[in-house]
């Protein structure tokens, strides 16, 4: 059935915003035809103007207000929410947190889950958080930038301070692009499939300040390469590690399967938990360090750990779970699909001098499936896996295993529900409240850890 929708493109209309969307975006009703409209929060009148109108429903942009949120963050720079850098920056900071807290809530209602979630832990300065930072390089006006996509375009807006980033990180972008310039090293011109550099990404360890710079190319080698590196050396003196990346590529993805060092070390060096790590250019690690260690010691405490399990640690990454884990416990084992990252978690178990963990580059999935053929006995089995959630043979193989708990560190509540679901139909219940932690401040995305159990 066609529906009509009740409003026109550029009319205008007005309203109060009844929600807010999981994305950020306020949501107005015009008789039950919902309108996405940026930069409102519920609450507001405002009078609104239909910029695109579809089937089903509708975007507009806000004209003018005749009432504010209390919880709206007066004078915030547009720039962080265009670019989708900070798309919450508006809304008030402890006003995020319950609003994190809600969605996580509101998806195990819409499933029929009977769920506690607790408070979202936050941080005291939820700015200036990111570890890590992928800038595209472009041509823009006839001169070489750094910045950042305006959303949903691959429109470079160019840009000095991200605002969630480790302002070092953010001085030593503009370090590399004014270098970049001066050696006159071409960008990457999408459209042509022509130029050289592409991205930069500059990752920075919390504790030790070491500094990783790759410099992501279309070609096996920059023009002034030597210089250039001598360069960046000499500007940086805290990049231990600088890289060259090449993808040539004409895709979306962000890094090539060719690394090579062109200055220091191939990693760079942090530390959580008291544990130090080595982190190479193509392994994941935690964006937000000083929330990451809350994050992981709660998933420690929550494990309930004695000294005598054995554990599982599903998406290892580097380690860095299985590694705080194991000096809790009797063996762990870690499965992840990157290669880099489990040469990197190898390292790590002979720096911190563990000896109990066992390190498989792997699918998770066939992995699990491996040892539970393999009859591994697993008391505790975390998982940590990227937003799409587990894969549904992981839950099979993992129940099959019948361990004790399972401790769910996930990125993504819609599919964190999907797989509770799953679990529950395999023996499992929740045990205790969820727990999110704010990982990624003035922005939609939610964090948490929740605990399963076994039925007796
Ligand atoms: C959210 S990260 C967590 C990593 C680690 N636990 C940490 O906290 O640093 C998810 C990890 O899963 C890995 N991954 C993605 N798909 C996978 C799969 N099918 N099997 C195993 N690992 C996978 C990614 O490379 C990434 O390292």
């Amino acid at each position: 059935m066609k529906i009509k929708a009740p409003v026109t493109k550029n009319q205008r209309v007005d309203v109060t915003i009844a929600d807010l969307t999981y994305q950020g975006m306020g949501v107005a009703k015009v008789d039950d035809f919902s309108l996405f409209v940026e930069n409102a929060l519920p609450g507001e009148q405002v009078t609104i103007q239909v910029t695109k109108v579809q089937k089903h429903y509708g975007f507009a942009r806000v004209v003018s207000w005749q009432t504010t949120s209390p919880d709206r963050v007066a004078d915030v720079d547009k720039t962080y929410r265009q670019t989708g850098i900070a798309p919450l920056q508006h809304l008030a900071y402890p006003a995020q947190l319950t609003f994190k807290q809600h969605q996580i809530e509101e998806l195990f209602a819409k499933a029929h889950i009977d769920v506690t979630v607790d408070p979202t832990l936050g941080m005291a300065n939820p700015t200036q958080y990111r570890n890590k930072a992928q800038v595209p390089v472009r041509m823009v006006k006839g001169q070489l930038e750094t910045g950042i996509y305006r959303q949903h375009s691959h429109e470079l807006i160019p840009l000095t301070d991200f605002y969630i980033q480790d302002p070092e990180i953010d001085k030593a972008i503009v370090k590399v692009r004014d270098l970049l310039r001066q050696f006159e090293i071409p960008a990457y011109d999408e459209i042509n499939d022509k130029g050289v550099i592409r991205n930069v990404m500059v990752r920075r360890g919390y504790y030790s300040h070491e500094m990783m710079i790759v410099l992501i190319s279309r070609q096996q080698k920059l023009p002034s390469q030597a210089q250039l590196v001598e360069e960046i050396h000499k500007e940086i003196p805290a990049a231990t590690s600088i890289i060259l990346n090449v993808n040539a590529r004409r895709t979306n993805v962000i890094m090539g399967n060719v690394t090579r060092v062109l200055y220091g070390k191939p990693t760079i060096e942090d530390q959580l938990l008291g544990l130090t790590f080595a982190i190479s250019a193509r392994s994941f690690y935690q964006v937000n360090p000083q929330q990451t260690e809350k994050l992981y010691q709660m998933a420690i405490d929550k494990a309930g750990l004695t000294g005598n399990e054995t554990v599982i640690d599903a998406y290892c990454g580097i380690g860095t779970i299985s590694l705080a884990l194991a000096k809790h416990t009797k063996q762990v084992y870690g499965v992840e699909i990157v290669p880099e990252a489990i040469e990197d978690a190898k390292v790590n178990a002979q720096k911190n001098h563990i000896t109990n963990v066992e390190f498989a580059v792997n699918k998770a999935e066939d992995q699990m499936a491996q040892w539970q053929e393999a009859g591994v006995k697993p008391d505790v089995i975390v998982v940590d896996p990227p937003r799409k959630g587990l894969a549904s043979s992981l839950i099979d193989s993992a129940a099959k295993m019948a361990p004790e708990k399972v401790v769910y560190v996930s990125c993504n509540p819609a599919t964190l529900v999907r797989d509770v679901a799953h679990f529950q139909e395999l023996g499992y219940a929740i045990d205790g409240a969820i727990q999110p932690v704010d990982q990624f401040p003035q922005t939609p995305h939610v964090e948490s850890v929740t605990v399963l159990k076994r039925a007796k």
